[in-house]
């Protein structure tokens, strides 16, 4: 079963899409939605979820209900930090909860050095204060190393 928070609809509510193009629809997941009940109603092999950043702790709860009290795996993808360099919600329970975190390396968009931080855009100019959760694609978020985060090259650099 594939799970995805509601809350990221860029390609509509309950659709998990890969950059890349491959798409599938997901169960979406609302502030009510008990995701131990609808797992237990159909006892798949594996539960994923997508953008698990956005998760509320009492669904992070969930999930670990469901590896423990149905045995059933549960693998969740996210960012683990926002683009004020803050761990979301969502990550912060997981990482007290997971039996195992992977990190997906990526290199910065401005060098070769490994992106650590994201930085958001504003009309091209980077923020780093705001609200936390604003849907969005490349043109406003950029996975970049520390050193850029702090400081975007100029033209030519
Ligand atoms: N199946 C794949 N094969 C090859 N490259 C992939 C594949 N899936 C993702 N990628 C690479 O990873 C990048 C990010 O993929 P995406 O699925 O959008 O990740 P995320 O949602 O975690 O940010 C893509 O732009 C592509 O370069
Ligand atoms: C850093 C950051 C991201 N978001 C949003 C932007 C996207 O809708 C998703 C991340 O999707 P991806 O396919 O994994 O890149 O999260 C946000 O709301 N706030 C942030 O700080």
């Amino acid at each position: 079963m594939i799970f995805t928070p509601a809350l990221d609809d860029r390609f509509g509510v309950g659709r998990v899409t890969s950059r890349v193009g491959i798409s599938r629809e997901a169960i979406p997941i609302h502030g009510d939605t008990d995701i131990y009940s609808l797992v237990e109603q159909n006892l798949p092999s594996c539960v994923l979820i997508d953008e698990a950043q956005f998760l509320e702790s009492k669904h992070v709860n969930q999930l670990a209900n469901i590896v423990d009290w149905l045995n059933i795996p549960v693998i969740c993808y996210g960012l683990l930090k926002d683009f004020r360099n803050q761990l979301f919600l969502g990550s912060q329970a997981l990482i007290c909860a997971a039996d195992k975190i992977e990190e997906i390396k990526t290199v910065c968009s401005y060098c070769t050095r490994k992106a650590t931080h994201i930085l958001k855009f504003n009309d091209g100019k980077p923020v780093y204060s705001g609200k936390v959760v604003e849907i969005g694609l490349n043109d406003k978020y950029k996975s970049v190393c520390r050193i850029h985060y702090h400081r975007i090259p100029t033209q030519g650099e």
